[in-house]
């Protein structure tokens, strides 16, 4: 069976003390669910979170890294520097970083390559604007950034890959995709994994649906077959919505 995952994705928010409040909040709350946490604080904040979190079922992850292993890349953060700190999964291809930092599908297979390269395990984010959505081009288009990105790699990294469908116009709107609309593009993307890796592949490989994802519509979502779990923003900042998400499944 395909891992169920939920994982917060903090972007710019906490500092240092708001970032132990909300994990001493997370610590309180019960978990029913089979889902994995994970949550993903900012850079300043991975070390004092992973030393909290050190005996604790939620792994701290990283947002971003840059493709290189060190050097003249002012303000960057690369793969082994996450490692060193115990960090083992980082998010790569965030829409945020796509559209204002110029990440490209180019510069995002590098990011790939090294995080594998330093056997981190990847969520790789990807989705459509609105303008694909009504333009019915949405497949087209999430099907080229998970070409682009990612066909280059053999089967067996993906063992280390988690995807992430995230519709650009349901990021921090309260607007979801329907649970239908991302039933479909999750077979869909299943699909174009299979036809490339086969069954085996697609089956194994756990689709994340991100996206104004609430406690009021989790469960709907994550009900649907093609749907392994969710990448959270805004509703990760509070403990009990987070998870009231996690216990969704
Ligand atoms: O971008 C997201 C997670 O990476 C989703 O953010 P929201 O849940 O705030 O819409």
């Amino acid at each position: 069976m395909r891992k169920h995952i939920v994982a917060g994705n903090w972007k710019m928010n906490n500092d240092l003390p708001q970032t132990e409040l909300l994990i001493t909040e997370l610590l309180k709350q019960n978990k029913t669910s089979d889902a994995e946490v994970m949550i993903a604080p900012t850079f300043t904040n991975l070390w004092q979170a992973f030393e909290s979190l050190r005996q604790e079922s939620i792994e701290v992850i990283a947002q971003n890294m840059h493709f290189a292993e060190n050097g003249a890349y002012t303000g960057e953060i690369s793969a082994s520097m996450l490692k060193s700190i115990g960090i083992e999964t980082v998010i790569l291809g965030h829409s945020e970083r796509r559209a204002y930092f110029n990440e490209t599908d180019e510069s995002l297979a590098k990011k790939v390559d090294a995080a594998l390269a330093n056997d981190m395990r990847i969520i790789f984010c990807f989705g459509e604007e609105l303008a694909d959505r009504k333009s019915g081009n949405h497949e087209a288009v999430v099907e080229s950034q998970i070409k682009n990105a990612l066909f280059h790699l053999e089967a067996d990294a993906f063992k280390n890959i988690v995807l992430a469908y995230e519709p650009v116009w349901a990021i921090g709107t309260g607007e979801t995709a329907s649970p239908e609309q991302a039933q479909d593009m999750h077979a869909f993307i299943r699909k174009t994994l299979a036809d490339k890796y086969g069954n085996d592949v697609a089956e194994s490989v756990s689709i994340l649906y991100g996206g104004s994802v609430k406690p009021n519509n989790a469960k709907e979502i994550f009900g649907k077959p093609d749907v392994d779990g969710g990448l959270i923003g805004g509703a990760a900042l509070k403990a009990e919505d987070f998870y009231a998400i996690v216990n969704a499944f």
